[in-house]
């Protein structure tokens, strides 16, 4: 599937129901490079994410028990996704006029055990976060690994998908609309994480949702 191709089909799948997942959807050398850096970054700049303002420590480790480092272009590997999400952004705006401004993500690690309970990417009325991508870096992941991402329609507790976080796989929603959660792994799993945000007054404020 061409880059276009791709982008056409995210952007179709949005439109018409505000998810899509693509298998092998990541070019293969981006992955590769992507899924190499992730492990051979230094374990101390990864740190355990956070989840709003108000909760302490010790409610976000019931919550969520993953880490954290943001990309940055610093590195090869950082700036071919950073371009590759520039892609995909500019693509979204011509075919969905949808606006997005500017692209965050992370790399993110889940240790064995660990997981994300339900939440939604973005709170209502907030235009903080409008988009989100989620990419898979684990090369042999099988079901006995678990750590399976389920997306929730707005008012069910029945999952719409259940994802496996295979290698190359690209998850994309509109984020005040899907609660989701990731499922306890039993093996080191490794993701991506991104978020389109729209030009708001607040959007330099520092983190507004999270
Ligand atoms: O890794 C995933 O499957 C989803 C992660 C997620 O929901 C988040 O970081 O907000
Ligand atoms: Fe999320």
């Amino acid at each position: 599937m061409s880059a276009s191709e791709l982008f056409d089909r995210i952007a179709n799948e949005i439109y018409q129901q505000g998810f899509c997942v693509i298998r092998n959807a990541l070019p293969e050398a981006l992955g590769v490079a992507l899924a190499s850096e992730v492990r051979s970054l230094p374990e101390e700049n990864f740190s355990r994410a956070g989840i709003g303002r108000q909760a302490d420590h010790q409610n976000i480790e019931t919550i969520r028990r993953d880490e954290i480092c943001w990309i940055d272009n610093t590195t090869a590997a950082g700036q071919a996704w950073l371009l590759w999400a520039d892609g995909l952004q500019q693509a979204l705006n011509r075919r969905l006029f949808l606006g997005l401004f500017s692209f965050e993500s992370h790399y993110a690690h889940y240790h064995p055990g660990d997981f994300y309970k339900v939440h939604l990417d973005a709170f209502r009325g907030q235009q903080n976060r409008v988009l989100t991508v989620v990419t898979y870096l684990n090369p042999d992941w099988t079901d006995a690994d678990g750590g399976e991402l389920l997306i929730y329609p707005e008012k069910s507790n029945q999952p719409l998908l259940t994802v496996k976080p295979e290698f190359g796989t690209l998850v994309v929603f509109l984020s005040e609309e899907f609660p989701h959660e990731v499922l306890p792994t039993l093996t080191d799993r490794y993701s991506i994480a991104g978020w389109y945000r729209i030009n708001t007054s607040d959007s330099n404020r520092v983190d507004p949702a999270f």
